[in-house]
């Protein structure tokens, strides 16, 4: 296919059929008989109604033998966005809940952390961990790995040979007083995480980039969170953590930190808290501390299996909405035990309905709103909007060809059904089953 007067685009793919996404306005929009074409390098470069078809064939030059139809109850939605997840707990998931978060993290996930240190043992579990989430439909995923270096390299690696989208992150920390082995001396923490960064850039993966990775304040002296603050202030970088998730840690914050205002203060004077930051949980989040987050344009992943596994809390997502406080979906593997983000849209409604049982008054999340959560709200966590997220002319086609009646799947359609039916119950009973290809920047990475 080649086309004519916009000679330096070449559309390579043509879909017809019906996609669903979300916008600003409209937390789904289920769009049927649409044409949608793709260029070579991956981006929107038309979406509109069928009967345009002709018109669109001429001026991009494709025949009508180039179009992929889809099937009957077939559609197409936005890749989804994994906010947080941990690639290094991905061999721990499904194991090991029934602690609080503190104990858990001591017991369980610094020992499984320390195992990275041997590149081959990461190798093993980050190619699964792509593998797995990308099956699932998480086209972009925002990772924690591990303090060590030359492991958090290769994670960066695998997700780019892969073909993941990716923020990956060396974990920082110099504060452990249980697992004393996994820790880095401040300046070991400062040295490598500029290598890891250098290094990582220097590859020039065009989905994969890194992210500066304190792991919480718990973890870290108030030196190193300052000068990693620095370090992504100079070099204009993303930057995770975790905040507020449970409220032992918010109590012991308060007590370590006697001359801050509050935990988000702490991040806050850091420098850490920028309109490219992403922190887990928040469940305990004063209003006052929302109001910064605004004001930075901070984001928060909310992981609601983590937070229901680990008892940590219940996050009111419809008081961040209402602060407007930027807010994606995680699944925060392996305090969450699913890598599913149909697993989490589906926790963040139990949770919201939870929230619904001791206050009457809440106003429930929708299904179509944890929809919005876990593609257009997840790209806009990761201040990737303008990139990724929904349907746009000029976006990548990061997309999940879902097809809700595959045999064997695990729900059935019937022919009554009418199509936002189907879609709900997709969202409420479908899995990777259904997922039968995926596409990242128009390259398509799961094929069934
Ligand atoms: N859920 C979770 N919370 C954390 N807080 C600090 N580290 C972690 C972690 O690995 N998982
Ligand atoms: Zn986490």
């Amino acid at each position: 296919m080649t086309s004519c007067n916009e000679s330096v685009i070449l559309v390579t793919k043509v879909f017809k059929g019906t996609f669903v996404h979300s916008t600003h306005t409209s937390p789904l929009e289920i769009l049927e008989n649409i044409i949608l074409g793709v260029s070579e390098d991956g981006k929107i470069v038309f979406i509109e109604d069928s009967s345009e078809q002709e018109n669109l064939a001429k001026r991009w030059g494709f025949e009508n033998t180039d179009i992929t139809h889809l099937k009957d109850w077939e559609f197409f939605i936005p890749g989804m966005v994994d906010t947080h997840i941990h690639a290094s707990q991905y061999s721990n998931m499904g194991t090991g809940l029934d602690m609080s978060l503190l104990p858990w993290l001591n017991t369980y996930t610094f020992p499984a952390e320390l195992k990275y240190k041997k590149t081959e043992f990461a190798e093993e579990v980050y190619n699964k961990v792509v593998k797995r989430t990308l099956k699932n439909g998480t086209t972009t995923a925002c990772y924690f790995a591990t303090i060590h270096t030359d492991s958090t390299l290769l994670l960066g690696e695998i997700a780019d040979k892969i073909g993941q989208r990716a923020f990956v992150g060396k974990v920082c920390m110099d504060i452990n007083n249980t697992v004393e082995e996994y820790k880095e001396t401040t300046e070991e923490s400062v040295e490598e995480t500029k290598r890891f960064i250098s290094t990582l850039l220097q590859r020039k993966y065009p989905q994969v980039k890194p992210i500066i990775s304190p792991r919480f304040v718990l973890s870290c002296s108030d030196k190193l969170l300052k000068d990693l603050g620095l370090i992504a202030k100079n070099n204009d970088l993303h930057i995770q953590s975790h905040i507020s998730e449970n409220t032992e840690e918010v109590q012991i914050v308060k007590k370590m930190f006697p001359d801050y205002k509050s935990y988000t203060d702490v991040y806050n004077k850091c420098n850490l808290l920028t309109n490219k930051t992403v922190m887990a949980h928040g469940c305990h989040l004063t209003d006052k501390e929302l109001n910064i987050f605004n004001q930075r344009g901070a984001a928060i992943s909310h992981c609601p299996n983590s937070n229901l596994s680990l008892c940590s809390g219940l996050l009111d997502v419809r008081n961040v909405l209402n602060h407007k406080v930027k807010i994606g979906l995680g699944t925060d593997v392996s305090g969450g035990y699913s890598p599913s983000m149909l697993d989490a849209m589906r926790r963040a409604l139990d949770t919201s309905k939870a929230l619904t049982i001791q206050n009457s008054g809440h106003e429930t999340l929708t299904y179509k709103e944890v929809f919005r959560l876990a593609t257009l709200g997840g790209s806009q966590v990761l201040a990737l909007e303008d990139t990724i997220g929904n349907f746009e002319v000029g976006k990548d086609f990061d997309a999940v060809l879902v097809n809700p009646s595959i045999p064997g799947g695990p729900f059935d359609v019937f022919a009554s059904d009418t199509f936002e039916a189907v879609v709900e119950k997709f969202f409420y009973l479908g899995d990777d089953r259904n997922m039968v290809e995926v596409y990242v920047a128009g390259k398509k990475v799961v094929n069934l």
